[in-house]
């Protein structure tokens, strides 16, 4: 799901790397459908869906004239079908945002393994989410660097912390492009500044999440719910070189890390083969060369998404739900240029002080909230930052 994107073109070059071993059966894009349709012609897949259904007759003619079996369909509730149906046994979620969760909780629900980089769904449904495993008696990876870290340093994967005598789990966090910047430096940031990531190359909006540190906050989320660690146990430290993924403190004071060069082929070859690891095309790590790792407090005063995301957890229910909401607002406004960089973290702010958390129910009622928030936060972006 998402294979136009950064994560799903550097899944299919693992894939591609072992073609006995794995087989891009399904391919979906939003409205990048000519590169759906290359994609088609080099993976030849079952069955192609794309978003958008305007785009349903531009990909099923170009699947026609490369005279290719593949089926093609569109819309959401197809992303859905495609998540959930026979043509795939493991469903790699790499759709960006809020609009992946529905087909990241139907793969999960009918027992597929699922490699999760769509931070955001589980941000919004983690409890659904797991649930959802549950029913369903699937497998969920970590695919996001850092949750494949933990993972891939926890006994057994994702065990019960306290049994395993974990103390603490710390995410490392590059930093983003603007770390040692303060606020003042910050305000007339534009978006291809924003981002022009040090260390990942990915998608604009996961690159903004990291120049505001938002990226964290998710990711601090994240790991609460895969791993069951509370906010307290979760703790966030900047290493600019994105060297060490992350790492897990133990209660006899060991301390373990993994490490390998930024590049997303690493974690995503270790979630397609696990328990068993393949070759990724990643270079080997030079420590000779790097020489030295870094590390220092990240700044909540200048980056204050990564303080509000800690509220969210906190707050529980609901509230990371409409967190994510209005950060994916805030996120599109300023890619537009209508938000500048700092108003990012108000109006996620202003949105959670308007919108109470509720107890979270199920799906239809999370839909709702999701919603709501994104009413919420235009009608405040309005109001208050245009
Ligand atoms: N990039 C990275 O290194 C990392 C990414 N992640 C997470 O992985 C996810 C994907 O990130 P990334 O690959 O960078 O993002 P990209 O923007 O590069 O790709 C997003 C993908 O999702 C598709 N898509 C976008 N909107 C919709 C929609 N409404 N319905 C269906 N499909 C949609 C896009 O299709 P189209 O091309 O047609 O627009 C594209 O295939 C995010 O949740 C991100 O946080 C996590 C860790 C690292
Ligand atoms: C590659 C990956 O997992 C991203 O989420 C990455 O972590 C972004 O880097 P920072 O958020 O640490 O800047
Ligand atoms: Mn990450």
């Amino acid at each position: 799901m998402g294979a136009t994107g950064s994560i799903g073109s550097a899944a299919l070059d693992v894939i591609a790397r072992h073609p006995q071993r794995f087989r891009a059966s399904v391919l979906t894009a939003n409205t990048q459908v000519n590169e759906l349709a290359e994609l088609c012609r080099r993976f030849e897949p079952e069955l192609a869906v794309i978003a958008d259904a305007k785009l349903e007759s531009a990909l099923r003619t170009q699947i026609e004239a490369a005279g290719l079996r593949t089926r093609a369909s569109s819309g959401a509730a197809a992303l859905v079908e495609a998540a959930a149906g026979d043509d795939c046994d493991t469903v790699l979620a790499a759709i960006v945002g809020a609009a992946g969760l529905e087909s990241t909780l139907a793969a999960a629900r009918t027992g597929k393994r699922v490699l999760l980089a769509n931070k955001e769904a589980i941000v919004m449904a983690g409890p659904l989410l797991l649930d959802a495993l549950r029913i369903g008696g699937g497998d969920l990876l970590p695919v996001d660097s850092e949750h494949n870290a933990i993972f891939q340093c926890l006994p057994g994967g994702r065990p019960d912390l306290a049994r395993a005598g974990v103390r603490r789990i710390l995410l490392t966090a590059s930093g983003g492009p603007f770390r040692g910047k303060k606020r003042p430096e910050l305000a007339t940031i534009t978006p291809d500044q924003a981002c022009a990531h040090p260390n990942w190359r990915m998608g604009r909006k996961i690159s903004v999440d990291s120049a505001t540190l938002m990226n964290k906050g998710l990711e601090v989320i994240e790991a609460h719910w895969l791993f069951g660690a509370s906010a307290a146990q979760i703790e966030v430290v900047v290493h600019p070189q994105s060297i060490i993924h992350s790492l897990v403190e133990y209660n006899d004071g060991s301390v373990l890390a993994q490490l390998g060069n930024p590049d997303m082929r690493t974690a995503l070859a270790y979630a397609l083969a696990w328990p068993g690891r393949v070759d990724a095309g990643v270079a080997p790590l030079d420590l000779l060369a790097l020489a030295r790792l870094d590390f220092e407090a990240a700044d909540l005063d200048t980056f204050r998404c990564l303080g509000l995301a800690y509220r969210a957890l906190q707050a529980g229910g609901t509230t990371p739900a409409i967190l994510n909401a209005a950060n994916e607002v805030a996120v599109a406004a300023f890619l537009q240029g209508s938000l500048p960089f700092l108003a990012i973290a108000e109006l996620i702010e202003a949105t959670l002080d308007a919108q109470p958390g509720e107890t979270l129910v199920n799906l239809g009622q999370l839909v709702y909230v999701d919603l709501t928030a994104r009413q919420h936060a235009q009608r405040i972006m309005r109001t208050s930052f245009c």
